[in-house]
């Protein structure tokens, strides 16, 4: 028998990550092959982003997907969110000319308390949410503050782009598969800042780490490409990365939903207090996905080095919700 149709929202449906999404998610990699969706789609009620979206939505139906079961295009989230399982929170201000980094996090506050009380209102009770437009952690938080009757382990935050640029940065320089490598984690903030951490990673049960053994490489090298790659992308392209964060996003979603049977992959999630990172705070961690929930890994040893960068991130994120606080 066919299984029911699920609803999938997304926002900044029209722009450079959503066109680079939707289609995959349509034709099953996100969800499963045998799991039809219906699309809410969110743009911002203009009339160039609701034609750009009509767009978008002709080119979904020319693709005649199998597993399309509905399109819908909307301006206001109390409608896009409307019994939705999944919400992929894609749509942000990106920072204009002249503005401050506490101008963009009170333009993101605005926009992520909507979506948060529209969620919080309409939403299924299980909806699982995930915040791609930045900053992300921090936009994973207001929306998560912002809906108290949803529960907070559903806000993430998309921490697996990082995650999948330092799995590439290490079977370079290692000369492995990208493929083949286990329990890599990327801890903190979606930023320059995040600590990509393969202490633990292994290829073929051999430790990364000492395949590498080369710690002025992960310390000058390694961790500030990974960290600014994004920097480097909008450098070279002229624009911010799109198709590798929704790569990412598709990543992200599909672990958590079908299971990482077993491997290790990284997600932004609300901290219950592992590893000292205070409770609420929505921080890249390494966790493991089974039956549509995840579970942080615990119980690593964190060494002096990795506590620095951890505690440098988490300071950072710190900042940023602590800068958001009073518009909560
Ligand atoms: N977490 C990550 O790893 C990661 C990686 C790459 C990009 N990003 C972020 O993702 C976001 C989107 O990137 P993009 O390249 O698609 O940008 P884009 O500018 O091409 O598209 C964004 C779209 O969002 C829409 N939008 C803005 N506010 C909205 C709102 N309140 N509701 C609905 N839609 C809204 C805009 O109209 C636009 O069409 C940016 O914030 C970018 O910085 C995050
Ligand atoms: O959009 C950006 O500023 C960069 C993006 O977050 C990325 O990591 O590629």
């Amino acid at each position: 028998m066919s299984k029911q149709p699920v609803r999938v929202a997304v926002t900044g449906a029209a722009g450079q990550i959503g066109y680079a999404l939707l289609f995959r998610i349509a034709s099953g990699e996100m969800l499963g092959k045998d799991q039809p969706v219906i699309l809410q789609l969110l743009e911002i009620p203009d009339e160039k982003a609701q034609n750009a979206l009509k767009g978008v939505i002709m080119e979904l139906e020319d693709c005649a997907f199998p597993l399309l079961a509905g399109i819908e295009a909307h301006s206001d989230p109390l409608q896009a969110f409307k019994d939705t399982d999944y919400a992929l929170l894609v749509g942000a201000r990106p920072r204009g000319p002249g503005m401050e980094r506490a101008d963009l996090l009170a333009a993101n506050a605005q926009i992520f308390t909507a979506q948060g009380k529209a969620l919080n209102a309409v939403a299924s009770r299980n909806v699982k949410v995930l915040v791609v437009g930045n900053p992300a952690n921090t936009n994973a938080y207001i929306a998560m503050k912002s809906a108290p009757d949803l529960p907070a382990k559903n806000f993430t935050a998309m921490l697996r782009l990082d995650h999948n640029r330092a799995a590439s940065q290490l079977a370079a320089k290692a000369g492995f598969k990208v493929g083949d490598i286990k329990k890599l984690t990327v801890w903190g903030n979606h930023s320059p800042t995040m600590y990509a951490d393969y202490r633990f990673a292994t290829v073929d049960g051999k430790s990364v780490k000492d395949m590498i053994n080369d710690q002025a490489w992960n310390k000058d090298v390694f961790l500030p490409t990974v960290g600014k790659r994004g920097a480097a992308i909008i450098a070279a392209r002229g624009l911010s990365s799109a198709a590798s964060a929704a790569n990412a996003a598709i990543d992200h979603v599909r672990d958590w939903a079908l299971g990482s049977n077993g491997e290790w992959v990284t997600m932004g999630v609300p901290s219950n207090g592992e590893y000292g990172i205070p409770a609420g705070i929505v921080f890249g961690f390494p966790v493991t996905t089974e039956n549509g929930e995840y579970k942080i890994v615990e119980g690593l040893e964190i060494d002096a080095f990795s506590q620095e960068c951890i505690d440098k991130t988490l300071a950072e994120l710190q900042g940023e919700q602590d800068g958001v606080k009073h518009l909560l």
